[in-house]
């Protein structure tokens, strides 16, 4: 996690001057890289891609995601007119908005719906960084976010609470962000 830390911190930093946010200080910092989770995914070859579920459509519960993908592809992200496949790329990084980022920013950015894919031909593995809120955390709509008197779309909600409302149920796309509507 040595690596990782200065990247996320670097694309928060510009993430958030994009809602206006100049600083990152510690309690900000805690609210949107309070805690870092390493998940490593194994998708074993599949004689019936078609008929196994792989990971369904959802959007992250984090913050952000940093994803490392072997060769193999099988990612695909909902694009304007269906799923788009993301192609591998050797030694790229995928870099995925979350539904946190979605709820601090008011909807300024929005989590991307995706879904992985296993395939018949040959074995994947997986590697996402999820970048969530420290425990405890409260988070809402940044004030910075919403400068211009817009009317807040979200509530302030306990992260923890999210996060255990996200995993009390299968992936059913962008559903899960209701949860956290005024
Ligand atoms: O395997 C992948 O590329 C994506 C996995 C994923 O979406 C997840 O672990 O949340
Ligand atoms: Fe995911």
């Amino acid at each position: 996690m040595k690596w990782a830390k200065p990247v996320i911190q670097r694309l928060l930093k510009v993430l958030m001057k994009g809602l206006n946010v100049e600083e990152i200080g510690a309690t900000k910092e805690n609210l949107l890289m309070g805690t870092l989770i390493v998940n490593f995914n194994h998708y074993p070859i599949c004689p019936n891609p078609d008929l196994t579920a792989g990971v369904g459509p959802h959007s992250d519960a984090s913050t952000i995601t940093i994803l490392l993908q072997d060769d193999t592809g099988g990612l695909y992200v909902r694009g304007r007119e269906g799923w788009i496949h993301v192609t591998p790329v050797k030694g790229a990084l995928i870099v995925n908005i979350g539904d946190v980022l979605q709820i601090m920013s008011n909807d300024h950015y929005k989590s991307i719906e995706h879904r992985a894919v296993t395939s018949a031909r040959k074995h994947r593995i997986s590697v996402p960084i999820f970048v969530n809120p420290g425990p405890n955390a409260v988070m809402g709509p940044l004030p910075e976010a919403l400068q211009l008197g817009e009317k807040p779309i979200y509530k302030q909600v306990l992260y923890s609470d999210y996060f255990n409302y996200f995993f009390s149920k299968p992936h059913e796309g962008k559903q899960t962000i209701e949860y956290a509507k005024i």
